[in-house]
Formats: C-alpha cells, structure tokens, sequence
C-alpha cells in the first residue's frame, strides 16, 4: 500500500538529512506505528506519502502509484484515498462541525442530498451527535480531533495518516481517539500513525517501525515502543482471551481492534455497541 525504497531528503543544501536511505513496506490493511526521537524523520515520511514533499533519492509508491512520476495534477486524486489526521486538528475556525466535514465532500463534488446524508452519519460514528453546529472553539481538543477524523474518514479513504493525533489530548480522551483509529482500521483502512505516546504503542501490539536519523532502526511486528525489549509484565497482563488488561498506568478501558466501527458512546470510552457496516471494500 505504502513503499519507501532507499528513500532520503535532504531539506535545505548543506542540512543533515531528514530521511536518509529510508526503506519501508506497508501492507494493505495494516496498523503501523511510526516512532523515534523528535527530528528522526517521522512527519518527513507521512509528507512524503501525502505528496506534500518529494524524496531527493529513492523512491515512494502509495497505492500502486510511483509519486516520483505522478503528474501534479493527479496529485489531488491521490490525496482523496489518504486521511490525514494532525496534532492540531486543522479545523477551519469559522465553520460548525457539518461544515468542516462536509467540506471535505464538497471539494470532491458530491452533491448536496449526498453531503446532507452522509455528514451526519460520520459524525454519528465519531460520537459527535447532536454538535452539528457548534464551532471548533465550542468543543474539547478530544471533540475537535473527532471532527478531524470525521472529515479525514468522510471520503471513505483506503489509508489514513495520523500524525500525533493524541499529542494534544489527555490520557482519556486520548484513548477516546486510539479506539477510534482502532475500529477505522479493522474496517480495512490502513493506518500509519506517527507518535511518541508510548503508553498506546506497547498496548496495542501492533507493527512498530523505529526511525532513527532518517533511517529505519527497527520494524518489530506486535512492537514495543522503545528498545524492542518487551516489558517483563507483558505475559501477565496477557488474560485468557489474548487481550490485554489495564496497565497500572494506562486508562480505564481497553484498547483492542475489533471487526466493526462502534457507537459514538462507545468510542467515548463507555459501552453500548450501534455497528456502522464496513462496504464490502472494507471501509465504513
Ligand atoms: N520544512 C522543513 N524544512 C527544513 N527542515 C525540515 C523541514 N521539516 C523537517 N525538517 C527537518 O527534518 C528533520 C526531520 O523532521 P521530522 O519533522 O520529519 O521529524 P519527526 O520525527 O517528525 O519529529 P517530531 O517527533 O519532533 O515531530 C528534522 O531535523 C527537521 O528539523
């Protein structure tokens, strides 16, 4: 889904490397993590995935497409099949919830009995209900993230690139939105996410790919965050069902993929399922 073949930038003339001989593989489907100190290369990969920036050597394919040879203007046509999700959430100020989502859809030419269906619905989903019209100042960093998800998602694309979406975010809320990227990816939608939150990535299990500057360090499959070394307790924590069970330090509720996206209620954190069917592409 994602290739990096040796692939290095180099910024500004004369400028340590940002990427440097970088090669990664993502596969379809997948939850990958991406992690490393802070200037090891991390936001560099997702903007060379984006397009924002193109590689000074090597090579990035993103769903079967060679950036390198993309015409700018497919370029667009690339973009609607990522999500992008970022720290800051990057919601424009002075439109309400449905219009920030709806958006989105409206750049993409969807017509207006299509966006009046679909933008509640997504909103549903990220258990943003009922907050249609409020503006991104009216609502909490976790709420305004949710509209960033909606908005990423509301295109249905196939890859989503979140970049240190709980940076911002409290351990709750941030657990809040883990869960949601959880479900978005057991629908089928690939996610690469880059963070420092090292308490989500040894909980989750899930591909962890290191970056060190601008190489890759380790690419673990069910990784750690640091060091590759499990944690002693792992096995522990391990209940029967293969789960895993709180941490002393983590939030009060577990993270863990399951086959569909769940209630609003319950990508809060509180239970209560209402299942939102994955198309037969896998995505919701
Ligand atoms: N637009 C830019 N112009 C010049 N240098 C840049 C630019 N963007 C990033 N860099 C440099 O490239 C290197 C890698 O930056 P990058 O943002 O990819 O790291 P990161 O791993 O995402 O860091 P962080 O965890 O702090 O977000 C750093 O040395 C950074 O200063």
């Amino acid at each position: 889904m994602i290739r990096f073949e040796n692939v290095s930038k180099v910024y500004a003339r004369g400028a340590r490397p940002a990427l440097n001989g970088m090669s990664a593989e993502i596969e379809r489907g997948e939850f990958v993590f991406l992690v490393g100190a802070s200037g090891s290369g991390k936001s560099t990969c997702l903007r060379l995935a984006l397009r924002e920036e193109r590689p000074t050597q090597g090579k990035v394919f993103v769903a079967g497409r060679d950036l390198s040879t993309l015409s700018s203007w497919k370029v667009p046509s690339l973009r609607r099949q990522i999500g992008v999700v970022f720290q800051d959430f990057r919601l424009l100020q002075n439109k309400t919830v449905f219009e920030n989502v709806a958006f989105a859809l409206q750049v993409t030419g969807k017509p207006r009995h299509m966006i009046a269906v679909t933008v509640p619905e997504v909103l549903e989903t990220v258990g943003l209900q009922g907050k249609e019209k409020r503006r991104p100042h009216e609502l909490s960093g976790g709420e305004q993230q949710r509209v960033a998800i909606a908005r990423a998602f509301v295109n249905r694309p196939s890859i989503l690139l979140a970049d240190e979406p709980t940076g911002n975010l409290d351990p709750n809320t941030s657990l809040g939105i883990m869960n949601l990227l959880s479900r978005i990816n057991a629908t089928g939608t690939t996610v690469v996410m880059a963070t420092h939150d090292s308490g989500f990535v040894n909980q989750m299990r899930q591909r962890v790919i290191e970056l060190s500057n601008g190489v890759v360090l380790r690419d673990q499959k069910d990784g750690v965050y640091g060091a590759g070394v499990p944690m002693p307790d792992d096995d522990a924590l391990r209940e029967p069902s293969g789960h895993l069970a709180e941490r002393p330090w983590s939030p009060p509720v577990e993270v863990r993929p399951v086959p569909a996206l769940e209630s609003p209620a319950h990508a809060q954190g509180v239970t209560g399922t209402v299942r939102v069917q994955p198309s037969s592409q896998g995505e919701w």
